[in-house]
């Protein structure tokens, strides 16, 4: 395998001050590439797949709330694309205000979705006449209030600080802990090597038919493989037809995790590779099964190629 080329423009969901941003610059130092803040991250993704970025840091999915279905959705569909990173990042939030805001005043609460469901709670206590507004990130709506938009944004401390706003209630989040994860999107083909602690992501779709997901889930078993993440997701193009998003643990260049992917391909509608890469939750893969590793594949081949007379 080529050595990859590391890529040095990164899109990002921004503005300046978002997660995204704090998660890219947890994984990627200044001295490695550029980054560039994108309104949405359909747009990020957009900026991969027309070679204005070499790589996305996009949110996939959080501890608390799950997935961001704008990010599994840009990955099931369009032009394909992998995760070669995943970046894990603590998330806090704060009530930020322009100064002088005291909390009678206010009449409007904005911020990306999944940090408005976070907060739901405190925020029912705190401002319970407010419908909370989304928007497309926890920075834009900061840049908002900031603007005078609106009164308040739930966001990190930086953001307060980037838009000149002050955290009028610290530790917003209704359940303490939560981490988000987010991933590095490049084009496909990008293929980080193996380190021995490897996650794979796939999307599979599965035909309208009885038993067909334990299909797609034998594959696994029977082979060994442990999975970590699985959810269905619509089609959207065909009424109640599904996918099923998935990440399992090994690297597509080990042979069992090949193997599996092949079968699905067999027996499936459609599969979609998303990528194989370091495993960062700090766990460890569960141990390969006697007979899943890739010595038992190869021995079992020439075993084979010695039964029809082609070793
Ligand atoms: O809007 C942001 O700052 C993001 O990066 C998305 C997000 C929102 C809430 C929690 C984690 C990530």
């Amino acid at each position: 395998m080529p050595p990859r080329t590391p890529p040095t423009r990164f899109a990002y969901l921004g503005p300046e001050g978002t997660f995204a941003e704090a998660a890219l610059r947890s994984a990627v130092a200044s001295s490695e590439g550029a980054r560039y803040p994108h309104p949405s991250v359909a747009a990020a993704l957009a900026a991969v797949r027309s070679g204005d970025a070499d790589a996305a840091l996009v949110p996939l999915e959080n501890s608390v709330e799950g997935s961001v279905p704008a990010t599994m959705d840009g990955l099931a569909d369009g032009e394909p694309l992998v995760v070669t990173r995943e970046v894990f990042l603590d998330v806090a939030f704060v009530l930020a205000v322009r100064p002088g805001t005291a909390l009678g005043d206010v009449r409007s609460v904005v911020s990306h979705p999944h940090a408005l469901a976070q907060t739901a709670g405190r925020l029912a206590d705190l401002v319970p006449d407010v419908v909370p507004l989304p928007l497309s990130s926890t920075a834009v709506a900061a840049a908002a209030v900031a603007a005078g938009e609106y009164d308040a944004a739930v966001c990190a401390p930086i953001a307060a600080e980037r838009y000149g706003l002050v955290p009028l209630v610290e530790d917003l989040a209704d359940t303490p802990g939560a981490v988000t994860r987010f991933v590095l999107v490049e084009p496909a083909g990008a293929l980080p090597a193996p380190t021995g602690n490897d996650k794979t992501s796939l999307v599979a779709v599965v035909e309208d038919r009885t038993g067909a997901l334990l299909d797609v889930l034998r594959e696994f078993a029977v082979r060994g493989i442990s999975l970590s993440r699985i959810e269905s997701r619509p089609t959207r193009d065909r009424l109640w037809v599904y996918s099923f998003s998935l990440d399992c643990e090994g690297h597509v260049a080990e042979r069992r995790v090949g193997e599996a992917l092949a079968a699905l391909h067999r027996v499936c509608e459609d599969v979609r590779f998303l990528g194989s890469y370091a495993r960062a939750d700090g766990r460890e893969n569960r141990p390969v099964q006697p007979g899943a590793d890739d010595a038992a594949f190869t021995e079992a081949d020439a075993w084979l190629a010695a039964i029809r007379g082609t070793a």
